[in-house]
């Protein structure tokens, strides 16, 4: 009787693993262009460009593709964007340069890349990517980063070229006045991607210029893994923005994929870990996550942080916190 009882457990086990495995999920594509105070009049081309990111990321999920080569696309296209902090537009350094930090990870096998501190490559995230695909290490800092570039056959581009006239403007008016409102990595974004694909898996990417006026050499949360990205197929995917020394000293991406595995659903510990960041060390951030059960989680502390989804034909967006808009495409 025991016997049969326990066939029945085993044979009832294997089905469901089975169907587990067979079973198509649907896929998302969450984005966000980096938190901070916005003005007002960044409002809408920043939303146009979440907007924009997701949906061109999505087209990959669409067709069957990966949760890491959505989430490459739309951080390369909001890269490209010259309102952005990443790529072309990313904030310039004490010295008026642009030094770019960006990580991607993998939530099948929780394989990872990173680069810190890179200078003249339209896209950190692609080298990030190259790092995990092509090396036996996750993490390529500054020079040696580049040199890998260059072997792999990136473009490098000439000294300056990702220099705009909006970053040197905003690097003067930090020189002359500071940072009046305390948080200078507002007004343009950080950029980053979460994903679940319809086989059930997950990825995360994030990439940015860091902060204004940083001493040079300074690597914020963007490319540490559980800091600024993390994925696991097991929990979900996070990425964050925001001030990155704390974001680094609260573990905030890996903490929120802790506070899922204990029970909590995206959105909670989203906030739940944010809202902590900012009591305990008084600076703010934000952050975006998926479940592997499909759950979406958008977070911030700051004024503003633009962020858009895509789940099936429905197109989600909003960058005021507490409210969003809805599309069907
Ligand atoms: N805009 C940002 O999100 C800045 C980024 N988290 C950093 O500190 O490098």
């Amino acid at each position: 009787m025991v016997l049969i009882q326990k066939l029945v457990y085993f044979l009832t086990d294997c089905r469901e693993k089975i169907h587990s495995h067979t079973k198509e999920m649907e896929s998302i594509l969450l984005v966000h262009g980096g938190a901070g105070n916005i003005r007002d009049s960044r409002v809408l081309p920043k939303t146009e460009i979440v907007k924009q990111a997701v949906k061109k990321g999505y087209e990959i999920l669409n067709k069957g593709g990966s949760a890491v080569d959505a989430v490459e696309e739309a951080v390369r296209i909001m890269e490209d964007n010259e309102y952005l902090n990443a790529g072309k537009g990313s904030v310039l350094n004490s010295n008026g340069e642009v030094e770019m930090d960006a990580s991607i990870m993998d939530g099948r096998d929780l394989n990872a890349g990173a680069v810190a501190v890179v200078k003249d490559i339209p896209h950190a995230i692609t080298l990030a990517r190259l790092v995990m695909e092509k090396t036996p290490h996750v993490f390529l800092a500054g020079a040696g980063a580049v040199e890998f570039a260059k072997t792999v056959g990136m473009p490098i581009l000439p000294p300056g070229s990702l220099v705009t006239k909006d970053a040197e403007e905003a690097l003067a008016n930090f020189r002359k006045y500071g940072d009046p409102q305390g948080d200078n990595y507002g007004e343009v974004g950080t950029v980053g991607a979460v994903a679940l694909d319809s086989k059930g898996h997950v990825a995360a990417a994030t990439s940015t210029g860091g902060t204004i006026g940083k001493m040079p050499g300074r690597v914020g949360d963007t490319p540490l893994l559980g800091s600024g990205t993390y994925a696991d197929d097991e929990v979900g995917a996070v990425s964050t923005t925001g001030h990155g020394e704390s974001i680094q000293k609260m573990c905030v991406a890996h903490t929120i994929i802790n506070e899922m595995k204990k029970g909590m659903n995206a959105q909670e510990a989203t906030n739940l870990v944010l809202k902590r960041m900012t009591e305990k060390l008084k600076n703010t951030a934000g952050a975006i996550t998926v479940s592997k059960k499909g759950e979406i989680g958008v977070g911030m502390t700051t004024r503003r942080m633009p962020w858009a989804y895509i789940k099936g034909n429905k197109l989600v967006y909003g960058i005021d916190p507490g409210s969003s808009q809805s599309e069907t495409l």
